[in-house]
């Protein structure tokens, strides 16, 4: 079994948050002209709906029932015109109300995908991707949907119902206490029911992420799914997950279903009420026939809004735990870099000078708490220089490289650059000075030649010429459509080796200082590996590089090898000195390196 159904986003909250809802104020006040049109328009779509069941009334007691035709074609065109009128505005109603609703929407998920693109590393390993997206995506929809048929028209309901409730009493003010003696059953049973509808209504939601999340996995792990004839095993996981969402399903449609019928229900009890009371008033002559009619379509018009203001009440809740989340994300801090202090104006800035030295300083760091994955590194990097890092897995290396592009900042200690602490350098600075080719190189949707330069326009200009130097020409060019050739999720058209000389031609392509080079650990074939040995040669020439090595070539041709042992810098020295001092490294050297010489 995979999954337990846990699914941490739903929170039931309050329908009404004032807090919240000031702070969301800030997002309509640019529209508030809108908004202000919409309020406006509210009260004449109230008074041309309150306007009919009167018009109709008018229509029986004073032209039918008294037998007077020759105005009866004019009350019947004013009728008319207030159907159309309440159509019209409606619809324009509706429109500003959505238009407002996309404005916000979008100003909102513009300023979430801004601030998520500036939150640090650390926020990415602790939070899963599909959440953020439901943030940007069907949380900020929710607040669409309260603009749609929230907030603004509760406004308009409640005018409404007041308005009902007025005419009525002045029509008649006994039938009016007799059709309010339902009004509190009818609210119990909405609000009681919504309540119900919306537990069972979470139950849902989270039965329907497992089934995502079994999905996502599933076909993203098809290839393994298949190779080791899980099919059957994945099925029945399935089968299992999608009776569980279809089972949830039937409390909701159970609970609507009933909702809608005992509205109905009391709104013809209502009628019946109305049509026993009022008959014997009309008989006593306290009342008239037309205004019989008219109250009847009154209790009509006066059920379907309080029906709706529970649904309404549910849109509001779910709006203000979608706000919840999204200001909780707005509230994440940004990445970690300070504004950059004077002293640091020697390596800031477009023309600043080349870095000559990078120095760690008694480096300390831990992912979390006190647990210490570097304990007092301290290495020099002299410009030009070619410093591998080699180490037993989980030992600390790539969180070395880690703190020098600022992904981390260090726990303790420092790294500097010519003395100053690269804490004190603008993030944007460090990360032009240093071009960083990850492990497990990313590639994005779009053509060959946008994922070499990112869409940067002096990396643009460089395209072809850093392919050349990398040697990716030779396959990019053998492509049927060469740098314009379609890359497909995370390239998966691409070989490992393929991919790998793309990444290393984007770093060439920015053409940093500095580069930090996670090797990648997957082998490839021997023709491949020839290619991207040329390619590293020719990316880390007369470049700072500091390197995790995976290659014998990669090791012998470095300057200097660190050797990183459980977080400490256990050797450091050349190739050739530290065979010859027989330590951990040379240990290292005949368990993983050896079998390289062949190849
Ligand atoms: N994002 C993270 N959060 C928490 N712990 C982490 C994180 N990344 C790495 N670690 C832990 O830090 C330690 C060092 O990891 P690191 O990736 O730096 O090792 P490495 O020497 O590069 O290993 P390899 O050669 O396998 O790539 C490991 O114990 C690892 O579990």
């Amino acid at each position: 079994m995979h999954f337990g159904g846990a699914y941490e986003d739903e929170i039931i909250g309050k329908a009404y948050d004032g807090r919240l809802m000031y702070r969301f104020v800030r997002y309509v006040l640019p529209y508030r002209w809108v908004a202000v049109a919409a309020l406006c328009l509210l009260p004449l779509s109230a008074a041309a709906r309150l306007a009919q069941p009167w018009l109709m009334k008018t229509a029986i007691d004073e032209y039918i029932v008294a037998g007077r035709m020759e105005g009866l074609p004019l009350v019947a065109a004013g009728f008319l015109a207030l159907i159309l009128a309440e159509a019209l505005i409606t619809f324009v109603e509706v429109c500003l109300l959505q238009y407002l609703g996309q404005k916000v929407m979008f100003d909102l998920r513009m300023e979430l995908f801004g601030h998520v693109q500036r939150l640090p590393v650390s926020f990415f390993d602790r939070t899963p991707t599909g959440s953020l997206v439901t943030r940007l995506t069907s949380d900020v929809e929710v607040l669409g949907e309260m603009f749609a048929a929230g907030i603004i028209t509760v406004v308009g309901d409640i005018l409404f119902l007041a308005g009902i409730v007025g005419v009525m009493l002045w029509i008649n003010l006994k039938l009016s206490l007799v059709t309010f003696a339902v009004l509190p059953v009818l609210i119990w049973v909405a609000f009681t029911f919504r309540i119900k509808m919306r537990r069972a209504f979470r139950e849902v939601r989270a039965r329907l992420a497992n089934l995502n999340t079994f999905l996502a996995e599933t076909i993203g792990g098809m290839a393994v799914v298949q190779l080791f004839n899980r099919q059957e095993l994945e099925r029945r996981e399935f089968s299992r997950l999608n009776a569980g969402y279809r089972d949830a399903n039937l409390p909701v449609i159970t609970w609507d279903a009933s909702l809608y019928a005992l509205v109905e229900t009391l709104s013809s009890v209502a009628v019946g009420l109305i049509v026993w009371y009022g008959g014997g008033e009309i008989v006593s002559g306290a009342l008239t026939f037309g205004a019989l009619v008219a109250f009847i379509q009154y209790i009509e018009k006066f059920f379907a809004p309080i029906r709706d203001l529970s649904a309404k009440y549910s849109i509001m809740q779910g709006a203000m735990a979608a706000l919840e989340r999204i200001f909780n994300l707005l509230d994440m801090e940004k990445d970690v870099s300070p504004s950059p202090r004077p002293s640091a104006e020697g390596v800031s800035g477009e023309g600043g000078f080349p870095v000559d030295t990078i120095s760690f300083h008694d480096v300390w760091f831990a992912y979390k708490d006190e647990e210490y994955v570097l304990k007092g590194i301290d290495l020099t990097l002299r410009r030009g220089e070619k410093v591998a890092l080699v180490g037993e897995t989980g030992g600390g290396k790539t969180t070395v490289t880690r703190l020098l592009s600022r992904f981390y900042d260090v726990t303790r200690g420092s790294i500097c650059f010519d003395g100053t602490d690269i804490r004190e350098l603008p993030l944007p600075e460090l990360r032009r000075r240093i071009g960083v080719v990850l492990q497990e190189p990313y590639l994005f949707t779009g053509t060959i030649g946008f994922n070499i330069s990112l869409g940067d326009e002096k990396a643009a200009r460089r395209i072809k010429e850093a392919a050349r130097l990398v040697g990716a020409d030779r396959f990019i060019e053998a492509l049927p459509k060469g740098y314009d050739e379609e890359v497909r999720e995370r390239g998966v058209n691409l070989s490992a080796g393929e991919r790998q000389l793309i990444s290393f031609a984007r770093a060439v392509a920015f053409d940093p200082e500095i580069l930090v080079l996670d090797e990648a650990t997957s082998s490839v074939d021997s023709e491949s590996e020839r290619l991207i040995q040329e390619g590293l040669r020719a990316l880390m020439a007369g470049r700072t590089s500091l390197v995790v090595a995976h290659r014998l070539s990669t090791v012998r041709d470095a300057d200097r090898i660190a050797v990183i042992h459980r977080g400490e810098k256990a050797e450091e020295g050349t190739h050739r000195d530290l065979l010859a001092a027989g330590g951990l490294y040379a240990r290292l050297y005949q368990l993983q390196f050896r079998g390289q010489e062949d190849t």
